[in-house]
C-alpha cells in the first residue's frame, strides 16, 4: 500500500487555480520532495494531503485512509510541521514540545531528547517568541516528530536555517527515513531535493510537470546538468526559487 495516493486533486482560490488535477503516489518509506518556485502550489497540495484544507475535487488517500473530512485515525500516524506562529504562546521551548508530547502520550524525557536532536537543549528555557527564526523552525520540526509518526510532512523545513543547521537537519531527516519513516517535504532548493529525495515532483502553476528520481530527471532531459536545467526545459523559464 502506498503512503499517499492522490488523483485529480484540485483547489482554486477564486479564479486562481492553485492545484490543478494533480495525480501522485508516494511509496511507503520514500523520501519524497515537492519542488517548485514561489506560488507553484506546493503548500496547498500538502495541506490537502494533510487533511487541513478541503479539496475542490479529486481524491486523497493517506496510509490507506481518507484525508478529508479530517480523519482522527490519521492524527497519531502523521506528523505535520506547524508554522512557528502556531506555537502555544508564552511557553518555553521545553514546555512547548512537552505539551505536544503529552497530547500523544509521549514521556517528557523523550520530548527533551528531541530538543537535543535538533540542537535546542541550550534554548530549552527560552520562550518560543524569543527564539530566532531558525531555532523556531527546528522546534517546529521536533514537535512534528515527537510522537514518531509513520509519515512526516515538512513545508520548507530548512528555509530559515544557516548552512550548518541545514546540514544537521538533513542528517536528522535522513536518519528518520533510514529508520523506515516516509518523509514528504516541499522545497525551493534544488540542492536540497538532489541531496535528500528518492523522488521529486516538479510543480509549476499548480501542475505536476514531472515526477522521478533527481538523477533520472537530469539524465532524461537533453543537455541538463541539474534539476534547474530540467525546470528550464520543462517550462522554458529559468528556475528562480
Ligand atoms: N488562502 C489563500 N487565498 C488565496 N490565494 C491563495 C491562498 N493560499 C495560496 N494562495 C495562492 O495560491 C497559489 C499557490 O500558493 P501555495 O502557497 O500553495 O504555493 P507554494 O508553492 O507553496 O508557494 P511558496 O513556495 O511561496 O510557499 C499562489 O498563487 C498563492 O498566492
Amino acid at each position: 500500500m502506498p503512503a499517499i495516493s492522490v488523483s485529480a486533486l484540485t483547489k482554486a482560490y477564486g479564479d486562481l487555480v492553485a492545484v490543478a488535477e494533480v495525480d501522485l503516489v508516494v511509496d511507503d518509506g520514500e523520501f519524497f520532495g515537492v519542488l517548485g518556485p514561489n506560488g507553484a502550489g506546493k503548500t496547498t497540495l500538502l495541506e490537502m494531503i494533510e487533511g487541513l484544507r478541503k479539496p475542490d475535487g479529486g481524491r486523497v488517500e493517506v496510509l490507506g485512509e481518507h484525508a478529508w473530512p479530517r480523519n482522527p485515525r490519521l492524527q497519531p500516524r502523521i506528523g505535520v510541521q506547524l508554522q512557528s506562529s502556531a506555537f502555544f504562546e508564552r511557553l518555553t521551548a521545553r514546555e512547548q514540545i512537552r505539551t505536544f508530547a503529552a497530547l500523544y502520550g509521549v514521556a517528557a524525557a523523550a520530548a527533551d531528547g528531541w530538543l537535543e536532536r535538533v540542537g535546542l537543549t541550550e534554548k530549552a528555557g527560552t520562550r518560543v517568541e524569543d527564539l530566532s527564526g531558525g531555532q523556531a523552525q527546528r522546534l517546529s520540526i521536533a514537535c512534528a516528530l515527537v510522537h514518531d509518526p509513520d509519515l512526516v510532512f515538512l513545508d520548507e523545513p530548512t528555509s530559515a536555517l544557516d548552512p550548518q543547521a541545514r546540514r544537521n537537519l538533513w542528517d536528522l531527516l535522513s536518519s528518520i527515513n533510514d529508520a523506515g519513516r516516509t518523509v514528504v517535504l516541499t522545497t525551493h532548493s534544488m540542492d536540497e531535493a538532489e541531496a535528500l529525495c528518492d523522488r521529486v515532483a516538479v510543480m509549476d502553476h499548480g501542475r505536476v510537470l514531472e515526477v522521478g528520481r533527481p538523477a533520472e530527471l537530469v539524465a532524461g532531459s537533453a543537455g541538463a546538468r541539474n534539476l534547474e536545467d530540467v525546470f528550464l526545459s520543462l517550462t522554458g523559464r529559468e528556475y528562480r526559487a
